[in-house]
């Protein structure tokens, strides 16, 4: 039986939690507090912890730092109550395995949470022989896809180090293994290394290998990323984290062909070619100081932008398809469309997660919908609040602080849901929902629910 430890400091949504849980036959532990949370993980055995993002003491961000320094293998869902994406996505980047966004839906959380237990999301490097093939992609029609894919044709048969810059979520890995798949070295090894869930400590050792005995806890020679990737590819993902001693010894790697393992003298010559990806921006990081100009020009032999979805218009239907068939298939769905609200709503977004928000949504929604087509009520709410909030600046949108906005799109969502649960007895539906009959037909009246 897997076991769950919940860090939440809402009582009643915490019990709710675990007995919801507990039904699904994981064992549960609660904790209200981030300190007490972090102290419950280090003397227990967790395979899972989901915590909030708001407690008391500690943001849903810093335990989840601290519990992936105590076991960096360990997956924690970050639950959230605010429509600020950009804080989610930076919890992934840092090494949350998923967000989800209160009120929690009972069929999300169990479908990530069971995800998280198959742990699909890539661990901190992962090795492939064989890539994807292309046909699993969507490649784009839109100029600038066509640009993007221009480029990997141009540079692809070289040996060039190539940097792909682009949002979070845009798909640079998916580029790097286009490159690597139009090689030369195609039928080599492709390794994907994520440089954001390194710590200092590890990326030397990841990336380099160690022998026994070289530090605590190096209970056997470890073989290292670069010596993996012998023949092929070594894609480095968000390499602007690494620190500066690994930033020297990935020079003396890229120029002179060879690696040390920690903690030996013997030199191992490698043959590599370097694909490195970044959200930051690695120029500015070399102007302040924290990134080595010298690897820097290394690593730059040519640099491509992968645009983010706002700036592919005209490739949205095309993902959008491409997901929702993907997500029937996973879930046994059969789900043919989308109606025009949801269309709509897709349009004004600004979909700050770019792709991989994208395809969240998609599967979620996919999820939801019991019919053929995807309805408003299968939408994440925050979506409304934030189109509200770029309708008014008129403006891409920002993060949502009018919480008065979302709390009325989050209550105007789940009156719906919990009517639809009630077969539409208002009656019912006002006692799950604690509220008088009299509030409900006001609220439903404010909210133009029929
Ligand atoms: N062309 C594509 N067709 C279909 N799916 C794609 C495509 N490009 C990316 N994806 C999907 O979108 C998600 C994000 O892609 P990817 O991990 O490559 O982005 P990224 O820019 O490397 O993200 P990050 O900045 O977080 O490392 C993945 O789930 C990936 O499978």
């Amino acid at each position: 039986m897997a076991s769950i430890l919940v860090i939440e400091d809402d009582l009643t949504f915490s019990r709710i939690l675990e007995g919801f849980l507990k039904k699904h036959k994981y064992s549960v532990q609660l904790s209200h507090k981030g300190k007490e949370g972090v102290k419950a993980f280090s003397s227990g055995s967790f395979d899972l912890v989901l915590v909030d993002y708001r407690l008391p003491d500690a943001t849903g961000m810093d335990v989840m730092l601290e519990i992936k320094s105590i076991s960096p293998e360990t997956p924690v869902i970050i639950m959230t109550s605010f429509s600020d994406i950009r804080t989610a996505v930076k919890a992934i980047k840092a090494g949350a395995f998923e967000y989800i966004t209160k009120p929690v839906n009972p069929d999300e959380l169990l479908m990530i949470v069971l995800q998280a237990l198959k742990k699909e999301k890539r661990n901190i490097s992962e090795v492939s022989v064989a890539p994807v093939t292309n046909g699993a992609f969507v490649q784009g029609k839109s100029v600038q896809s066509e640009q993007l894919h221009e480029y990997i044709r141009l540079v692809a048969p070289t040996d060039m180090s190539v940097i792909i810059e682009g949002e979070s979520g845009t798909g640079k890995e998916y580029v790097a293994r286009t490159i690597h798949q139009q090689s030369k070295r195609s039928k080599q090894t492709f390794v994907a290394v994520d440089c954001g869930a390194l710590s200092k400590d590890l990326a030397a050792s990841e990336l380099f290998g160690h022998v026994k005995g070289a530090f605590t806890g190096a209970s056997q020679d470890k073989t290292g990323q670069f010596e993996m990737a012998n023949g092929g590819t070594l894609f480095l993902d968000e390499v602007g984290n690494l620190s500066y001693e690994v930033q020297v010894k990935l020079l003396r790697a890229i120029q002179e062909r060879i690696v040390q393992p920690v903690g030996s003298n013997k030199e191992i010559r490698v043959d590599v070619r370097i694909i490195t990806a970044t959200n930051d921006d690695l120029q500015e990081s070399v102007r302040k100081g924290q990134f080595r100009e010298d690897l820097y020009h290394r690593l730059n032999e040519f640099k491509m932008r992968v645009p983010s979805l706002r700036e592919r218009h005209d490739d949205v239907e095309e993902f959008l398809n491409f997901f929702r068939t993907s997500a029937n298939k996973e879930l046994g769905k059969n789900v043919i469309g989308f109606d025009d609200e949801v269309r709509s709503i897709f349009a004004s977004y600004d979909w700050p997660g770019n792709l991989r928000e994208l395809k969240n949504v998609v599967k979620r929604a996919v999820l939801l919908t019991t019919g053929e087509l995807v309805h408003a009520e299968a939408i994440p709410s925050e979506m409304f609040a934030a189109i509200k909030e770029l309708e008014a600046k008129g403006k891409p949108a920002a993060p949502v602080y009018d919480l008065k906005a979302l709390q009325e799109v989050q209550e105007r969502e789940m009156i719906v849901r919990t009517l639809k649960e009630a077969r539409y007895n208002k009656s019912k539906a006002a006692r799950i929902l604690n509220i008088d009959r009299k509030t409900l037909y006001l609220k439903m009246e404010k909210y133009g629910i029929e």
